[in-house]
């Protein structure tokens, strides 16, 4: 079922001892190649993107691009006839007329704003798979549905859990037994969809989902491509060079989250404990509390993060060039790893690089870059977002906080900051919507 589709992919579906399956490079693959590039089966625009993108192709409504509604139930918006008239095919035409009495009903609005995306979703993928309304798959979706079916179900998901569907009236026992089937696959193997990083839809890619398993410390990450009147598309990108034989991993959730916030929630919507480096190295630390911000203590505790993961020579920053520093990082930075650490970081960094001072959202803005090199893999497309943020900052202080330090010193690191992101995005490249990380890094680029 799946050979003629990983055709010209250099990926196989190998055993795996706790996974069933994984997904194992053919051939050594270069940092920055896509591994596989997959359409989507179907997907549901999260309610705030609503309105504002095309719900076939994902457009922005923006410059020429003009959203019409559908005069039939006035909740789905498109770029043009073509996306309409694809759509109505696909699924929208047994959707249209209970869409509006089904999202107003009781059983829709006592979902999670999630669970409700999900509901749509699996409208859209209950009418696709079933147009007729009988138990039978459609074909001509290349196997895809049959790909679907196969994933392994999530452990979440109770039968009784089933949100009504509103693609048929789901009485029929033998659809409702269908649309169970198809629900049971969404917890664990669905995908968020992202524009530069921000999510705007769940999208649904069987090939991606039965090929890739996670991990904290992954090889590859997803990145999706908006194509006027078509799918939107997933592109899985090598994040290092990956040798033959080797698994490709990708992360189910957010690296940095703490451990035991990614153990829970891997447990819990996947069914498995996680074994990977990061987790173990964690684990192992067991995270003290840091001491308070203010205090000694921190300063030279992150002090001594910044010199363990970054190479500073005066005001030039630059990530060092080693895969092992989680590894091997010595005991003494454990209380880095506190579940609340992170987070209180980057929210001191937020706020200070918003409404300053500038020297503080530089000085917490550069622990936490240590930080993200520490518990992300090498270029993770997270590391280049945050260095833009603090190149701009220090773009900013150039400009309103000529105290700070010499204009010079200041652009300098600037440029620094810039390269580093440049360096991580150019690997990831670009997705979604125009514009973007790497537009902004060439706008500041020219500006320095
Ligand atoms: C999207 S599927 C991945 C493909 C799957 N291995 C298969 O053979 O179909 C997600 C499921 O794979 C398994 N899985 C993924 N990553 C894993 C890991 N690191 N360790 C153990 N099981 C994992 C879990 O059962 C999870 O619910």
């Amino acid at each position: 079922m799946l050979e003629p589709l990983l055709a010209g992919t250099h990926i196989s579906l190998e055993k795996h001892s706790k996974a069933r399956n994984k997904g194992v490079a053919t051939a050594p693959r270069a940092t920055g190649t896509a591994l596989l590039v997959v359409p989507a089966l179907s997907t549901a625009l999260l309610q705030a993107a609503k309105g504002r993108r095309c719900d076939n192709c994902h457009r922005l409504e923006l410059g020429n691009v003009r959203l019409r509604k559908c005069t039939g139930c006035a909740s789905y918006w498109y770029c043009g006839r073509e996306c309409q008239s694809l759509q109505w095919k696909a699924h929208h035409k047994r959707i249209c007329k209970q869409y509006p009495r089904y999202t107003a009903s009781a059983e829709y609005q006592g979902l999670s704003s999630h669970d409700q995306v999900d509901a749509v979703l699996l409208s859209h993928l209950l009418a696709e798979a079933f147009p007729d309304g009988l138990y039978t798959l459609a074909a001509g979706k290349g196997g895809l549905l049959d790909i679907f079916l196969d994933l392994l179900s999530g452990p979440a998901t109770h039968p009784s859990s089933l949100p009504v569907s509103l693609g048929q009236q789901v009485t029929d026992p033998t659809l409702v037994t269908a649309a169970r089937e198809l629900y049971a696959r969404f917890g664990n193997n669905n995908f968020v969809v992202h524009s530069h990083l921000d999510s705007y839809a769940h999208g649904v890619f069987p090939l991606a989902s039965r090929l890739f398993n996670h991990s904290c410390v992954p090889n590859a990450v997803t990145r999706y491509i908006i194509t006027p009147s078509e799918a939107v598309r997933m592109e899985v990108i090598a994040l290092r060079d990956i040798a033959e034989g080797e698994e490709v991993t990708i992360p189910y959730l957010d690296p940095a989250l703490p451990v035991e916030t990614r153990q829970q929630a891997l447990r819990l919507n996947y069914g498995f404990t996680c074994t990977c480096l990061s987790c173990r190295v964690a684990q192992r630390m067991q995270p003290t509390p840091p001491p308070h911000r203010g205090s000694t203590e921190l300063d030279e505790l992150e002090d001594q993060l910044r010199r363990y993961v970054l190479d500073i020579v005066g005001t030039v920053v630059g990530l060092r060039d080693d895969p092992g520093l989680l590894e091997s990082m010595p005991e003494s930075l454990a209380p880095v790893l506190y579940e609340s650490y992170l987070p209180e970081l980057s929210e001191t960094f937020s706020k200070a690089s918003h409404d300053g001072p500038h020297a503080e959202a530089l000085s917490i803005g550069l622990t936490l870059l240590a930080l993200y090199a520490l518990v992300y893999p090498p270029n993770y497309p997270q590391i280049g977002m945050h260095a833009l943020e603090l190149a701009k900052t220090a773009w900013n202080a150039t400009v309103t906080d000529s105290e700070l330090m010499a204009p010079s010193a200041l652009e300098e690191a600037a440029k620094a900051y810039l390269s580093i992101a440049a360096h991580v995005l150019n690997i990831y490249g670009g997705e979604g919507d125009e514009g973007g990380p790497l537009a902004e890094i060439s706008v500041l680029r020219r500006m320095l």
